[in-house]
């Protein structure tokens, strides 16, 4: 396969090798993700993060094991040991369900290699498309705030939240972004406040608990979060804390966003109850790792919930700003992501 490159992938010598996200900012680490075991790996410690670029990850490595001469029959069951890394974001299922269509073509090695290489592609160029549609919402001399990190780690292209955070900034219409660290992983904290440094963007890192205060002191001007599941009726899985966040967008009276491509819709998928939702490991809670090592401050044994993501009900959504354009309120209750 050429050789690739994004943010956080590349396609080098005929192997997948991708930037650790949980070493950044300290360090930046390319590692082999050469097997799917490798892969999985990386994609359960979140070294591979980020809805688009699980799908996208996944699609490479299979395209570039059958480049190397796996066999068809072990390449479907990879497929599915892939499909099963993680389950809350579709766009890994929406993607390998493209992938599996091109495994039954007859020359499947070159099916699948332009089939992975095309995902790649669409997803730069639906980052581009949500960015232009989401800035149009952006107001002169905003404050925005996000969650999470939704930027170029996150996909092959600008981003989508921070995409159009970014294009918004460019237009000089961004005067400050609220980071919110995102407890328990810190993906806010150490990955979107890399990117906005990167990016000569303005911003203040909070935690997570900071940002009703702000709100309150009238300093957000509209929220934007990325989605990892967007259901039939509207209703959005994104990255825990996320629910909090709407609704004090909506007490407060500000708009509030969600930037996902469409390989983020699942129109299978009735509302937020039926999404499922992934729980982690108790250690995330009861202490932080990272590249500087590991310090727990519960006591040992402790009980812990740990979901890694929430649902936001569609009736406190603003926007579902997609590649396609801009969905309303109106348009989800009439129905334009059902099946
Ligand atoms: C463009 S990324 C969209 C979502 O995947 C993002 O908002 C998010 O919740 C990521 O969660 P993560 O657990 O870090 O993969």
């Amino acid at each position: 396969m050429q050789t690739l490159r994004t943010t956080s992938l590349e396609v080098r010598d005929n192997q997948l090798w991708i930037l650790d996200q949980q070493a950044l900012p300290q360090q930046q680490n390319w590692l082999p993700a050469h097997t799917v075991a490798q892969l999985v790996d990386h994609i359960h410690a979140l070294r591979v993060r980020g809805a688009p670029l699980i799908g996208l990850s996944a699609s490479l490595l299979l395209a570039l094991l059958g480049e190397q001469g796996v066999a068809r029959s072990a390449l479907a069951e990879a497929l599915e040991v892939l499909r099963a890394a993680r389950p809350t974001a579709v766009n890994l299922m929406n993607n390998l369900d493209r992938m599996k269509i091109a495994l039954a073509e007859s020359d499947h090695v070159t099916a699948l290699s332009a089939e992975a290489l095309r995902l790649v592609a669409e997803d730069k160029l639906l980052c581009d498309n949500i960015a232009r549609a989401g800035s149009a919402l952006v107001k002169p001399g905003s404050q925005l705030l996000t969650h999470c990190n939704t930027g170029g780690l996150a996909t092959a292209g600008v981003g989508t939240a921070l995409g159009v955070i970014a294009h918004a900034h460019q237009q000089g219409l961004v005067s400050n972004v609220w980071v919110d660290e995102t407890r328990p992983l810190l993906q806010g904290g150490r990955l979107t406040a890399w990117e906005l440094g990167e990016l000569n963007i303005p911003y203040q890192l909070i935690t997570d608990s900071m940002a009703a205060s702000l709100m309150a002191r009238g300093v957000v001007d509209a929220i934007w979060v990325g989605a990892d599941r967007i259901a039939a009726n509207g209703d959005v899985a994104n990255k825990i804390g996320t629910y909090s966040l709407a609704v004090l967008a909506h007490y407060h009276g500000i708009p509030f966003y969600v930037a996902a491509p469409h390989t983020t819709l699942d129109r299978l998928c009735p509302n937020g109850d039926a999404i499922p939702i992934e729980q982690r490991a108790a250690s995330e809670v009861t202490g932080v790792s990272g590249s500087f090592g590991s310090v727990q401050w519960a006591p040992e044994n402790a009980a812990v919930y740990n979901p890694a993501f929430d649902v936001t009900p569609a009736d406190l959504i603003s926007g579902w700003v997609l590649d396609t354009g801009v969905v309303t309120p109106e348009q989800v209750k009439e129905g334009i992501f059902q099946p």
